[in-house]
């Protein structure tokens, strides 16, 4: 082959291409589909990604510039990941640049040379030495060689080179990963215990710290960090350090494994013997495998089913067949017991890859999966793009998560991914949840085509493990407490439940929706609401700071005193935060220890982890926090679920709030009772007779289900349609009126011409409707308005085809305007 077909890095539509290059001679046999290359554009030099490979040009081969580097031995991407990019450059109307980026660690974006040096521990026999002309002494020093040196030295030795790449014998390094890498730890040896009981007797009497520590590390005789350490004796790192001058124990600093788990022992654990509806819901995965059919489950198991234990057997008999696995969880349950599950069982054999991990860390585990060191990818929304090469599953946990959506571009929906992955391998999805979205339950249940899932087979685990029962869930009426004068953030209900449970030394766990329920400022004498100048939503209070800020566009004001517009003095913070519940538990009960977990606590590295852990050590009665404790969570000591403001996000200008509200009632109800205690819920709200509420007290999941598909059903809202939503933003409401005005009639005359109706209501199978343009629900961002368009269709109709065309027609109107245009398919947040 001697041209590269190139896809080059500038996010736009007019480079949405590719570009053809000459391959010189001396990266012949180098350059394949899926290589990263630097390639010269116009005056510039590029990335690109090599997306095809040809013997002929599409322009004169004298006009063709040769590339100019390889930026990686190994091409970070496959074919088939190429093939899957433009999938969904497609699907959801993005730069095909965009798209690839996103598959490769944030580490190999920069363009750094790369450097080859021996594998740890790898051997080369006499004869291999010999053949391979110079190439091994080359190594001898022991230094890394830069590749484009080896490239240009032993032209000869490409194949011998790469043979050895491949079989991770030689490794493939980069600079920004020195740079990131090697984290080094103090560490603590100590002497033989014999010797520091002999120091001990030398010590001046009153030095009792130092005693401490060399009675301990007599007693534990082994390294230690110095941290660890100090610690666990509670002295100072100088106590230490004096000690190590004096001869009797050594500090050395070592290098620490980035591997966030490395140093973690994980017990083994072995298949558990299934229930047996665990073992009716296993047997057509498995037979799904034996036979390498395509297949998508929805494996539908209420809360605390066992639904893990189904996907890890599923997940060795896919290992056993000699195929790969890749898990996906939402990324707030992607907690260190989670993974644990996955390690415990697989070992070193899994890869973990969520976004609390360094760039380095991240890199580390991509290479992994890559390089066949691990057969296992568990992970948020972005694992579905593990480089493996023959995937025989993949699963998806907690699949109506709406974080599979990813809210800037590329848009993708990562259970659409997995599914046309999976047809590209021959693999099994099992997608599963106790409360499936509405689309994945409609594709399973009736086989709607027009979710885009396809068949899906239904699989159900209707009972918890071991007869265990669903806790009993109460709602409470906060308007009658109200009546009955309590004021208070706590029903009487919830309050003697959270007595008795701290009484009885067994835990709670308390939710605050959160969502829709900003903690806005309002004047009670006049109803002023402070409000951002640059965007049209109010402004959220931060008490830490003692100022008001925009959520959207970072702007910030200091609190007010009195009310800017009328002066009263009567300006109140309203909301909830689950600051101000902590305040609040502490007051109601002395002495409760609560552990708050929101997006505050949480931002540093490992704190996930830490708060868990003391929870699950029983060093607290109260987890409280949002959404973050809803998934994912078993502790077996935790009788008591409370929910706060449950209707907080009801009233979401998005048609799918009810079922939101439905599913998050309905997991953090799930995380109580799942071991011998009996658990309870109590859910206070304003709304008790709110289906999306007492559904959750009938654990009543496919009641609910079904009455919201009649309502979406005569909407013509997914999963009977789909959506489109088409934004339009500039500092000019006419400009932005007259443009999607454009759009939509554009759209109109399309549909026209292929014949397809636009009304929605005579159950004809094809037909698209354009609603707006309308102001978006947030009608102004930085100083922009907004409009939208929300294009509705169904059937046998490409509706992303017809959209980019009627853009592509106002094109160079619009840019000429400055109009910003931003698509979404199947837009998951309606705001
Ligand atoms: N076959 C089994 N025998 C005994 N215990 C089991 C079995 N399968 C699962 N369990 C236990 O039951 C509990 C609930 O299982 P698991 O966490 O897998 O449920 P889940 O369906 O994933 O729940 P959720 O959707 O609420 O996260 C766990 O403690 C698990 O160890
Ligand atoms: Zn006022
Ligand atoms: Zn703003």
């Amino acid at each position: 082959m001697t041209v590269a077909r190139v896809i080059v890095d500038v996010p736009s539509r007019d480079t949405d291409r590719t570009f053809d290059y000459l391959i010189p001679d001396r990266l012949k046999g180098w350059v394949e589909i899926g290589s990263r290359v630097a390639v010269p554009f116009g005056p510039r030099k590029l990335q690109g990604i090599v997306t095809g490979l040809a013997d002929d040009a599409d322009v004169e081969y004298t006009k063709l510039k040769p590339i100019d580097d390889l930026l990686d031995a190994i091409p970070p991407l496959s074919k088939e990941l190429i093939t899957l990019g433009e999938w969904i450059s497609k699907r959801w109307l993005c730069p095909l640049t965009i798209v690839l980026q996103a598959m490769l660690p944030a580490a190999l974006k920069g363009r750094s040379e790369k450097y080859v040096f021996p594998a740890e521990g790898a051997q080369w026999s006499d004869e291999e030495t010999a053949q391979s002309g110079g190439l091994l002494l080359a190594f001898k020093k022991g230094e890394p060689l830069k590749l484009t040196w080896l490239l240009q030295q032993f032209p000869e030795q490409g194949d011998l080179l790469k043979r050895w790449l491949r079989q991770g014998r030689l490794e493939e390094r980069q600079k920004v990963e020195d740079r990131l890498s090697v984290k080094t730890v103090q560490t603590v040896f100590p002497s033989e215990p014999a010797m520091l009981l002999q120091a001990i007797e030398q010590l001046p009497v009153r030095a009792h710290k130092q005693r401490e520590v060399l009675l301990y590390l007599a007693e534990h005789n082994e390294p230690l960090a110095v941290l660890k350490l100090t610690e666990a004796v509670a002295t100072t790192s100088s106590t230490i350090r004096s000690l190590a001058e004096r001869g009797w124990i050594e500090i050395r600093s070592i290098t620490e494994d980035r591997d966030p788990y490395a140093n973690r022992d994980f017990p083994a654990t072995a298949p558990m013997k299934l229930t047996p509806a665990q073992s009716d819901v296993l047997t057509p995965i498995q037979s799904a495998l034996d036979q390498g059919g395509n297949e998508t489950f929805l494996l539908h198991g209420v809360t605390g089913s066992g639904k893990t234990e189904v996907y890890l057997q599923a997940i060795q008999r896919c290992l056993e067949l000699g195929r790969e696995a890749i898990v996906l969880v939402p990324e707030i349950a992607l907690t260190p017991q989670m993974v644990e599950r996955f390690k415990s069982r697989f070992g070193a054999r899994v890869a973990v890859l969520h976004s609390r991990l360094s760039q380095g860390e991240r890199y580390d585990e991509w290479r992994k999966i890559r390089e066949g060191r691990a057969q296992v990818a568990v992970g948020a929304r972005s694992a579905i793009f593990a480089p493996f090469a023959s995937i025989g599953l993949i699963v998806i946990d907690e699949e109506h998560e709406t974080s599979y959506k990813q809210e800037e571009s590329p848009k993708y929906h990562a259970r659409d991914v997995a599914v046309e992955r999976a047809r590209l391998h021959g693999a099994v999805v099992v997608l599963g949840s106790a409360t499936p979205a509405l689309e994945t339950y409609e594709a399973a249940a009736h086989g709607g085509h027009e979710t885009g899932l396809g068949d899906t087979i239904y699989l159900s685990l209707p009972e918890r493990v071991a007869n265990r029962p669903l806790p009993g869930v109460s709602i409470v009426d906060m308007r009658e407490e109200l009546k009955l004068g309590n004021r208070a953030m706590f029903s009487r209900p919830l309050a003697d439940a959270i007595r008795d449970r701290l009484e009885k030394q067994e835990q709670m766990v308390l939710l605050l929706n959160r969502r829709g329920y900003a903690t806005f400022v309002m004047c009670r004498s006049c109803g002023y609401t402070a409000a951002c100048p640059h965007c049209e939503i109010s402004l959220t209070h931060h008490k830490g700071s003692q100022n008001l800020r925009c959520h959207y566009c970072g702007y910030a004001e200091v609190e007010p005193k009195t009310c800017p517009s009328c002066e009263s003095p009567h300006i109140r913070f309203f909301g909830t935060g689950t600051q101000k519940v902590e305040e609040s538990l502490a007051e109601t009960f002395p002495g409760i220890r609560v552990i708050r977990m929101d997006v505050d606590t949480t931002t540093e590295k490992g704190s996930h982890e830490k708060w868990l852990t003391e929870f699950r050590e029983r060093r607290a009665d109260v987890l409280l926090g949002t959404q973050m404790v809803a998934k994912g969570l078993d502790f077996p000591f935790v009788t008591l679920v409370g929910v706060l403001a449950a209707d907080a996000a009801l009233r979401l200008p998005d048609f799918r709030a009810s079922e939101r509200t439905f599913q998050l009632l309905t997991q953090v109800a799930g995380r109580a009772g799942r071991h011998e205690l009996p658990g309870e819920v109590i859910i206070q709200t304003y709304d008790p007779e709110h289906e999306s509420i007492t559904s959750v007290q009938g654990h009543d999941y496919n009641g609910f289900v079904e009455r919201a598909l009649v309502l979406r059903k005569q909407l013509g809202y997914p999963p009977y349609g789909r959506l489109i939503s088409i934004t339009f933003s500039h500092e000019s409401v006419p400009m932005l009126l007259s443009t999607g005005e454009r759009f939509a009639s554009g759209m109109r005359e399309k549909a026209a011409a292929l014949g397809i109706r636009n009304d929605f209501d005579r159950g004809e199978r094809t037909a698209l409707e354009v609603l707006g343009p309308v102001s978006s629900p947030i009608a102004r961002l930085k100083d922009r308005y907004r409009f939208q368009c929300m294009v509705k269709y169904r059937g046998d109709v490409d509706a992303s085809l017809l959209v980019s065309q009627a853009l592509e027609e106002m094109g160079e109107a619009v840019k000429r305007n400055g109009v910003l245009v931003s698509v979404d398919v199947d837009p998951q947040m309606m705001l």
